[in-house]
């Protein structure tokens, strides 16, 4: 059974609140995105195993933890996903990307792949997907079933927010899969659109509307 974790440190939930604003511009936008990404990589990287080690401080001999050698791979899906990679590189620099690329067509709300780009050891690292929106849930769905058809075994999804209807379809589909939201909203509009949700998350992040 998939967790579903919502972060509530005030940080995340002020700055989701600014990312929400229509009136924040395409500039602020991004920067905040990239703000969350990586306070909730922060959250997301909790269970991490740690090992004791002895390190010589200029005083004497410390015992103390360093993180076991643990591969991670960031899989933020295009594009809207690219706004939060860095932000979470910034505290995972040693992580791998891979790219989910697809989009959701306007009228079926059905996800279409269009490119996909892996490091070659998926499957022996822990990987993250990353997308600002879990709608439908059919993107990062769709994106979770490319990965494990590709030998993917551990994997985590990010999302900044969620309609319940999306969280609901990958704990349907990916119960070993734990969700790690910045929010989960009220529903869908009858466009797909979380409501009250943030808009477009990939035209809002690239100023393409
Ligand atoms: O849960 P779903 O109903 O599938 O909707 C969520 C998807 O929709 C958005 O992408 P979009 O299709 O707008 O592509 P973009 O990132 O290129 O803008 C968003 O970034 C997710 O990938
Ligand atoms: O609310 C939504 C739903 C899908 N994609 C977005 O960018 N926003
Ligand atoms: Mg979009």
């Amino acid at each position: 059974m998939s967790r579903v974790f919502v972060l509530d440190h005030p940080l995340i939930q002020h700055k989701l609140t600014k990312i929400r604003d229509k009136n924040t511009g395409t500039k602020e936008f991004r920067e905040l995105v990239d703000e969350v990404a990586m306070l909730m990589a922060f959250e997301i990287t909790r269970d991490l195993p740690l090992m004791d080690v002895e390190t010589e401080t200029p005083v004497t001999v410390a015992k103390t933890k360093e993180l076991v050698g643990k591969k991670i791979g960031l899989i933020p899906i295009l594009r809207a996903g690219l706004g939060m990679v860095e932000g979470v590189r910034k505290l995972i620099p040693a992580a791998k990307v891979g790219h989910v690329g697809l989009y959701r067509d306007p009228k079926t709300l059905k996800p279409v792949e269009y490119y996909i780009k892996l490091p070659s050891d998926i499957s022996d690292r822990e990987l993250i997907v990353i997308d600002p929106m879990l709608a439908t849930g059919g993107s990062a769905n769709d994106a979770i079933h490319s990965l494990k058809k590709r030998g993917a075994k551990n994997i985590k999804l990010m999302c900044l927010v969620a309609a319940p209807e999306g969280v609901d379809v990958i704990k349907e589909d990916h119960p070993d899969v734990d969700i790690y939201l910045g929010a989960i909203d009220d529903g869908l509009d009858e466009n797909g659109y979380i409501i009250p949700g943030l808009g477009d998350a990939g035209d809002r992040l690239f100023g393409t509307k």
